[in-house]
């Protein structure tokens, strides 16, 4: 396996005057499914800011496959790399129609209007992600969680070799989360596709990712798989909350159990 098919060197980007994340250092080969955790503000999605060009580097480089991100150019971008946000602007039209747009950066000069081709990759997304029922609904009109499963979809559209996720669970039941994280699993194993995945829920990043980042004030605190990271002191480091960290009977994952205040240790 190419140990470095996504190559982080020496990242910083930031706000002016204001927070940045630095000297970021990552290497993961192709197919990884990195989980970045970290506390509210640490500062994982402006990481992702900086790796999908929303905001310049202010040091270091991004290197996709051999490929330096800062030569692509915005459409050779969207080829490689495509992003799921916390938060997507939705216009009326139909998830169908949603979805496609993730072909839009396969498009070729003076082509205007989707192939045959287009249409069959959105509908095998659409399909994957359990939403063929929806397709003629605007997306307007769906529920917060069904909105990020067409999020999703779109995104795999685009057919990245880098998939960029915000939270995409954060909406979603346990039926969904579970779906979404086996669908990301397969697709990581199968398809080869690099993600890189903000998870607030610890327990779910630990049983799925196969890379852990956790975060801290800007920085990378740790890394390594889940039982390297997932440790008590790691986590009481980060979050300043106790918890107490256990192993998940069947996957021998690690689990965080939280501690109420009424407990002694
Ligand atoms: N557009 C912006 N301009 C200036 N500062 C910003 C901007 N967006 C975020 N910040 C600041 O950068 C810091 C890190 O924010 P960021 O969104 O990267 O954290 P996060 O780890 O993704 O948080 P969360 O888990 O709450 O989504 C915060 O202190 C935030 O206030």
């Amino acid at each position: 396996m190419d140990m470095s098919y996504l190559e982080i060197k020496d990242m910083s980007c930031g706000y002016h005057n204001g927070f940045f994340v630095s000297d970021i250092n990552l290497s993961l080969p192709k197919g990884a499914f990195l989980g970045i955790i970290g506390r509210n503000g640490s500062g994982k999605s402006t990481f992702f800011r900086g790796i999908a060009a929303d905001l310049p580097l202010s040091g270091g480089e991004v290197v996709v496959g051999g490929v330096n991100l800062a030569g692509v150019g915005l459409r050779g971008l969207a080829r490689l790399i495509a992003v799921v946000p916390q938060f997507t602007e939705l216009s009326g039209v139909s998830v169908q129609e949603y979805v496609l747009m993730g072909r839009i950066a396969h498009r070729r000069p003076f082509q205007f209007s989707y192939t045959e081709a287009d249409r069959a990759v959105a509908a095998k997304y659409i399909e994957l992600m359990g939403i063929t029922h929806l397709k003629d609904k605007p997306v307007t009109e769906i529920s917060g969680g069904e909105q990020q499963m067409a999020a999703v979809a779109c995104a795999l559209t685009q057919q990245p070799t880098l998939l960029l996720l915000d939270e995409p669970t954060s909406h979603l039941d346990i039926t969904y989360q579970v779906r979404i994280m086996n669908l990301l699993e397969e697709l990581s194993r199968r398809e080869g596709i690099t993600i890189m995945m903000i998870v607030h829920d610890l327990n779910l990043a630990g049983e799925y990712c196969t890379h852990l980042m956790l975060m801290s004030e800007g920085k990378s605190l740790c890394q390594g798989a889940a039982t390297a990271v997932l440790t008590r002191e790691n986590i009481e480091r980060a979050y300043r909350t106790r918890v107490e960290v256990g192993v998940n009977p069947v996957s021998k994952r690690p689990f965080i159990f939280p501690l109420s205040g009424r407990v002694t240790v």
